[in-house]
């Protein structure tokens, strides 16, 4: 890789737990998360430029230039530091967006970390880890690149190794709204939190989303996609969805049921990840 040049992957999470255990003063939920990683992603390309212009291709459809999380992550990067240096990006899109997949979350932390290394910058993963933040709070996460236990909104992170399965996950066809969620009067926000060990100790069988209900009231498209999936293997929704994914020990059972799931929606199989692809690649 050439130091004025590089191509970084932007992995997939899903949320292996999800549990809605208050809500705060602002109308924003506390939650209880487990993040893994996924071995299926975006791809970005960054250059340097020397004129400090960010430039981003392609558009992504109804994402104003300006909005994408990507320009947004460089311009942060540029204010808080002062740099003048500019990028040339390119986006591989292949995560669906507005998916519960945290696309765009992983995308804003691969071009935090990418320019950091692009631009010289030297900054701690504690501190990229709060601008990203400020852009979403699945992103520092990704800045942290390691599967962890989520609290608040799921920016307080402790890293921790889960089971990696294979994965199988289905696009159900349809955008969920994450405001509409989290507004719905009907959804679980009362969940006694629990703690850390007491979650790891349960292991997958015990783990669930207190968001699927609700969607699956609110999108039927998304319920039908978890009772058929889950007739075949044990299934769960990642974030607010839509997206579903089952779990397999099996590499050939994963490949026999996706077979099966694109007949009828998008989906791909994944391995999951404790250690994020992006900090393999930087050596971080
Ligand atoms: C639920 C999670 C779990 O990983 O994932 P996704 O399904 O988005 O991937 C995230 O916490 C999503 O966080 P984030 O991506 O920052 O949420 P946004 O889409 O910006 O939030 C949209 C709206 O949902 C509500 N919201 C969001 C997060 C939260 N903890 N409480 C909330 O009440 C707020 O009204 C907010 O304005
Ligand atoms: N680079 C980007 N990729 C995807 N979505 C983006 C991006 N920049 C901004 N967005 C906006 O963020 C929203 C949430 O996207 P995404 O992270 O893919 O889903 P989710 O939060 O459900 O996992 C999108 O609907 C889009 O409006």
């Amino acid at each position: 890789m050439s130091d004025a040049t590089m191509t970084l992957p932007a992995p997939a999470k899903l949320n292996r737990l999800l549990l809605i255990t208050g809500r705060r003063p602002d109308g924003y939920h506390e939650l209880q998360t487990l993040f893994q990683f996924l071995d299926h992603g975006d791809t970005l390309h960054l250059g340097r430029r020397g004129d400090g212009e960010i430039r981003l291709t392609p558009e992504l459809p109804d994402v104003a230039p300006e909005d994408n999380l990507i320009v947004r992550a460089a311009r942060l990067l540029q204010a808080e530091t002062g740099c003048r240096l500019g990028a040339e990006l390119h986006l591989d899109k292949r995560l669906p967006m507005g998916g519960g997949l945290g696309g765009g979350s992983s995308d804003a932390a691969t071009a935090l970390l990418g320019l950091d290394r692009l631009w010289q910058l030297g900054l701690s993963l504690a501190h990229l880890a709060d601008l990203g933040l400020r852009l979403g709070a699945d992103v520092p996460v990704f800045v942290r690149g390691h599967a962890a236990w989520g609290e608040g909104v799921g920016e307080r992170l402790i890293p921790v190794d889960l089971d990696t399965p294979w994965f199988v996950v289905i696009h159900p066809g349809v955008a969920v709204s994450t405001p509409a969620v989290f507004g719905a009067v009907e959804l679980t926000r009362d969940t006694p939190p629990i703690t850390m060990a007491r979650a790891l100790q349960g292991g997958a069988s015990s783990w669930r989303n207190d968001c699927e209900a609700t969607v699956r009231a609110l999108y039927p498209e998304v319920a039908e996609a978890i009772d058929w999936l889950s007739e075949r293997a044990p299934t769960m929704l990642t974030g607010t969805g839509a997206c579903v994914f089952a779990r397999l020990d099996d590499e050939a059972e994963a490949d026999r049921l996706l077979a099966r799931a694109r007949e009828r929606w998008q989906a791909f199989k994944a391995r999951g990840l404790n250690r994020s692809p992006l900090h393999v690649a930087l050596d971080r």
